[in-house]
């Protein structure tokens, strides 16, 4: 399977402290990863830096096997990756006005747009909440919309930063019921979380974020093929 995103040294510093301090990190197509560490590990900076949205040093990066720069961040990653907020944020008007916004920026018609917004809305169950104002939404109904605006974009790889943060019982279900089914898109996916459940999803692989660095860690099943 050939790599999606690749990056070698990769660092983040804030002040004194070395933060990132990534040999490696090579996320293959159509895979999923949970990125795992103690609060303050880094996680949010790493996807944030991925996505283009903060700023590291990076000695090399790869995406689709070209080699890129991740600052300037080059404009068809920016399309194909795509990061969701813990705490997403929404435009001041309906939820499918919400879902909406990203397909009209990339020029689709008023037709294509109607239908791939209701496909979504059906996706994350949240039709009842179609006209609604997204300040009115639950916590859960509010990540389902962010993860079916950003479902709608078919990034090829969704950065999710603990998606399940803050929610519970059905709610929190709710959202982890979603996440195999944007893994059948092809889409790689990267979530930042600390839920049991998320790491236990099938298939997928866990990183974890210790001291600035990755280490690959093996989920039930998998085998490590140099033993
Ligand atoms: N602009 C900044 N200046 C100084 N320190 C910062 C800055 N931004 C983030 N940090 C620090 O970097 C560390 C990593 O933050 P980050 O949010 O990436 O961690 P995280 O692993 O996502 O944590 P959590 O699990 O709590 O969400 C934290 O200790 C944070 O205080």
């Amino acid at each position: 399977m050939s790599a999606l995103l690749l990056v070698r040294g990769l660092r983040k510093r804030h002040g004194e402290r070395q933060l990132l301090d990534i040999g490696e990190l090579s996320l293959d197509e159509s895979s999923a990863y949970v990125l795992t560490g103690v609060n303050g590990a880094g996680k949010s900076t790493l996807l944030r830096i991925l996505a283009g949205l903060e700023r590291g040093d990076c000695d090399h990066a790869e995406y689709e096997g070209r080699t890129v720069s991740l600052h300037p961040y080059p404009a068809a990653m920016r399309r194909e990756i795509v990061y969701v907020h813990q705490h997403p944020i929404m435009f001041s008007t309906t939820v499918a006005d919400n879902i909406a916004y990203g397909l009209r920026a990339r020029g689709l018609d008023k037709a294509a747009v109607a239908a791939q917004v209701d496909r979504a809305i059906a996706w994350a169950g949240v039709e009842h909440a179609r006209d609604t104002h997204p300040s009115k939404l639950s916590g859960g109904e509010k990540q389902r919309v962010a993860l079916a605006r950003a479902k709608v974009l078919r990034p090829k790889l969704l950065l999710l930063d603990e998606p399940t943060a803050n929610l519970d019982g059905p709610a929190r279900e709710q959202v982890i019921a979603l996440i195999p089914t944007l893994l059948e898109a092809g889409t790689t996916v990267v979530m930042a979380c600390h839920d049991r459940d998320l790491i236990g999803l099938p298939g997928v692989r866990r990183l974890k974020l210790r001291d600035g660095r990755i280490e690959y860690r093996l989920q039930k099943g998998e085998h490590d093929e140099a033993t």
